[in-house]
Order: C-alpha cells, then sequence, then structure tokens
C-alpha cells in the first residue's frame, strides 16, 4: 500500500483485537471497512494501558484473558489485508509488547502482515531513532500522537517524524464518549498545519454522525474507538460485525 492511505474525508475505526474473539474481530473489521471505514486502527490489547478510558480497558482485559498476543494481531492483519487489499491497516500498541519481540522483528513483521502504519501510544518522537529507522526500511508509517497540551516544538517534531497522517488528541484524559467534540480540537488542528501537509485525523471523544461532521470542518479524519468497543461489549459477538456496520455507515451519512 502507498504510504498515503488516509482518504480525506476519512473514518479510522479502532478495534481491541481479541476482544470478544480474533475471529469476530475480523468479521467486524471487514463490516466496518465495507461500511465505510478508510482505515482500522488494529489494537493489541495490553494488561497495563494507558491513556484508555473503562470502555477499551474492559475490551482489553477480555482480549488479553483469551490469551490474545501480539503475533496473533499480526496474523489478523494479515488477514484483513488479503481480505480488503484497499484498506489502511494501522497497527495500534503499547511499546511494552513490541519491545519484547524486539523492535526490529516487529517492524518486519508488522511489513509482512501487510500494515501500512503503526502506532506506539508511548514510544515518544524524541527517542524514536530506532523505531524510525525500522519503520522507513520496512516503507511503514509512523502514525504519532499530538496534544493539545504539546509545545510548538514538539509538534513541529511530530509532524516531521509521521507519516501516512498524523493523529490530533481532541483533549487532554482518556479515551471515551463525550457529548460534544473537545473545544479544544481545532486550535490543535491548525497548530499541527504548520509543521505537516499529512492529513490530520482527530480522535478521543467521538461518537456519532454529528460529532464526525463537526471534526470534517476544521480535519481530514475522524477517529472513532470506545463508541465501537462500547457497541461490541453491549451486541455480543453474534451480532457485532453487523451492528458496527450499521454504525458507520450511520456515521458516513453524517
Ligand atoms: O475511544 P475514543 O474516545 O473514541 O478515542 C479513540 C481511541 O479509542 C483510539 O485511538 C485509542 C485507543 N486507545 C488509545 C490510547 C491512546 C491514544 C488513542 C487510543
Amino acid at each position: 500500500m502507498p504510504i498515503d492511505f488516509l482518504k480525506k474525508p476519512g473514518v479510522v475505526a479502532y478495534l481491541t483485537a481479541g476482544d470478544p474473539d480474533l475471529a469476530t474481530t475480523r468479521d467486524i473489521a471487514l463490516a466496518a471497512i465495507d461500511a465505510g471505514a478508510d482505515v482500522i486502527e488494529l489494537g493489541v490489547p495490553f494488561s497495563d494501558p494507558l491513556a484508555d478510558g473503562p470502555v477499551i480497558q474492559r475490551a482489553s482485559e477480555r482480549a488479553v484473558a483469551r490469551g490474545t498476543r501480539l503475533s496473533d494481531v499480526l496474523g489478523l492483519a494479515k488477514e484483513l489485508r488479503a481480505a480488503r487489499p484497499e484498506c489502511g491497516i494501522v497497527l495500534f500498541s503499547y511499546l511494552n509488547p513490541v519491545v519484547k519481540m524486539g523492535m526490529r522483528s516487529f517492524c518486519a513483521a508488522a511489513k509482512a502482515a501487510g500494515a501500512d502504519g503503526v502506532l506506539l501510544t508511548d514510544m515518544i518522537v524524541e527517542e524514536a531513532g530506532e523505531y524510525l529507522a525500522e519503520m522507513s526500511t520496512n516503507g511503514l508509517a509512523p502514525v504519532f500522537l499530538a496534544a493539545p497540551t504539546s509545545p510548538d516544538a514538539r509538534l513541529k517534531a511530530i509532524g516531521e517524524a509521521s507519516k501516512g497522517f498524523v493523529y490530533a488528541i481532541s483533549r487532554v484524559g482518556i479515551t471515551g464518549t463525550q457529548d460534544k467534540v473537545a473545544s479544544d480540537a481545532p486550535e490543535l488542528v491548525a497548530r499541527l498545519r504548520k509543521y505537516t501537509e499529512l492529513p490530520i485525523a482527530v480522535g478521543f471523544g467521538i461518537s456519532n454522525a454529528a460529532h464526525v461532521k463537526a471534526v470534517g470542518e476544521f480535519a481530514d479524519a475522524a477517529i472513532i474507538g470506545s463508541a465501537l468497543v462500547a457497541l461490541i461489549e453491549k451486541t455480543g459477538p453474534a451480532d457485532a460485525a453487523k451492528a458496527v456496520g450499521e454504525f458507520i455507515r450511520g456515521l458516513r451519512e453524517g
């Protein structure tokens, strides 16, 4: 896949891999893509999550309890790539499981799985030397998180190191649904635009068509996580793929 895999305006769907089980995550991801999600952010479940609200924490706990490993998530990415050659796939993980596998092995495996990009939540751009080198060797896009509290020098470094798109965190805090798109988000996106021409995707607290529309006024894509994960939790394995497909179609229409 080319590195510019995020078309504008885009919808990015975050899923915790292995919740409720890997086969169901695959079906949900396929339904999300077919309903118009441009990129799947495929989350590696981790026992000690950072910045995750209760919904994603619970999903991670369930997936970890089922024994979902980084290697399983790579296998799932490979299946998705084979089934949907055109979709964007970003592997989402904490640093810990990746360091355990080894940065070099992980980046090579991500490439072999057909991923387009990688997002490591706790990888800071200042310490990303080896990561960026391995990502570049494998033609993968590193996606970094920018926050409203990031100073301009940091936004510049993030803009320069990122490929594919930049992830603008709409507010300080944890993942999870909110009534409104955070008021900090447009300013952060405007500040980022000074440093990058990449598409900018906004995440944290986006959960309905009105939010997606509001984000579309100032950014290039909306990232939806907790709303999907909560829907999967509520619906149960048998109907989750259908429910997620309908939900994303509704967002797209908005
Ligand atoms: O759940 P929300 O509020 O829709 O936010 C997206 C988010 O879930 C996803 O991108 C994500 C899941 N875990 C994270 C940890 C840090 C940053 C981002 C994330």
